[in-house]
């Protein structure tokens, strides 16, 4: 379980994450939604270890980064890097040896080519491998549908439900609710740095509803009305 209490986030004077209070347990998924610089992904690197904070965010497991495998939304490939030379990478970093690539490599990417020069959607599916191959206990996936085709989404769903069905913990950013509502077990709406809603399966509408609320409405149609 990974209990998050009181939790705030600074970038200088900008208080981006405010008193979050948020409970994650083993063999379930759970979605934060929000509008753009709502602070999800904020909250995803604090959560990864990679962003100092206020408040505690503790694990009942090992060293909770240790065990974390964080996708985040915008992929960074060291230059003349293989596909296979990255996944060695991940492997190196969590002490595993022996690791079979080629099994490994469920959406058949060109592992000799250097990753730098993968599409979009190769490169998200390449980080996800790696993080698969970790043997994480707690995955952080920022926007992993983003970018990748109809049949890697398949695939993705596949491995978030497999995922839930290990006991690990899957947290997920999306923008697409019928995405969340399809993988998710739990949804929480960050708004402006705050969790404004907390909503289990079977209520997401709730949160849709409420979002929806905050479209641009009439003021749209004031900018369109314009000559
Ligand atoms: N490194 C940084 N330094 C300063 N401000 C930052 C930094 N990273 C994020 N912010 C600010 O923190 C706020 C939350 O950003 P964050 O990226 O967490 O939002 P988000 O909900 O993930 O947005 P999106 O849906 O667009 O990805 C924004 O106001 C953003 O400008």
């Amino acid at each position: 379980m990974i209990n998050i209490q009181s939790l705030s986030k600074y970038y200088g004077r900008h208080k981006v994450l405010s008193d979050i209070d948020l409970v994650f347990n083993k063999g379930e998924v759970y979605g934060i939604v929000g509008e753009n610089g709502a602070g999800k992904t904020t909250l995803f690197k604090c959560i990864a270890g990679l962003e100092d904070f206020e408040g505690t965010i503790s694990y009942d497991g090992s060293t909770l980064k240790n065990v974390t495998g964080y996708l985040p939304t915008e992929l960074f490939f060291f230059s003349k890097m293989t596909g296979q030379e990255y996944l060695q990478l991940l492997s190196n970093a969590r002490n595993l040896t022996n690791t079979d690539f080629k099994s490994s490599n469920i959406f058949d990417l060109p592992l000799s080519e250097y990753a730098e020069n993968y599409s979009t959607g190769m490169k998200k599916k390449l980080a996800l491998t790696g993080l698969l191959i970790q043997k994480n206990e707690v995955f952080i996936l920022d926007e992993p549908f983003n970018g990748v085709d109809i049949h890697s989404n398949l695939i993705i769903k596949e491995i978030i439900a497999k995922l839930k069905q290990l006991g690990k913990i899957v947290i997920m950013s999306s923008h697409i609710f019928s995405t969340l509502n399809d993988s998710c077990d739990h949804l929480h709406y960050l708004k402006n740095g705050h969790i404004k809603a907390s909503v289990a399966k079977g209520g997401f509408e709730q949160i849709e509803e409420e979002m929806k609320g905050e479209s641009v409405g009439s003021r749209l149609i004031d900018l369109l009305n314009l000559d």
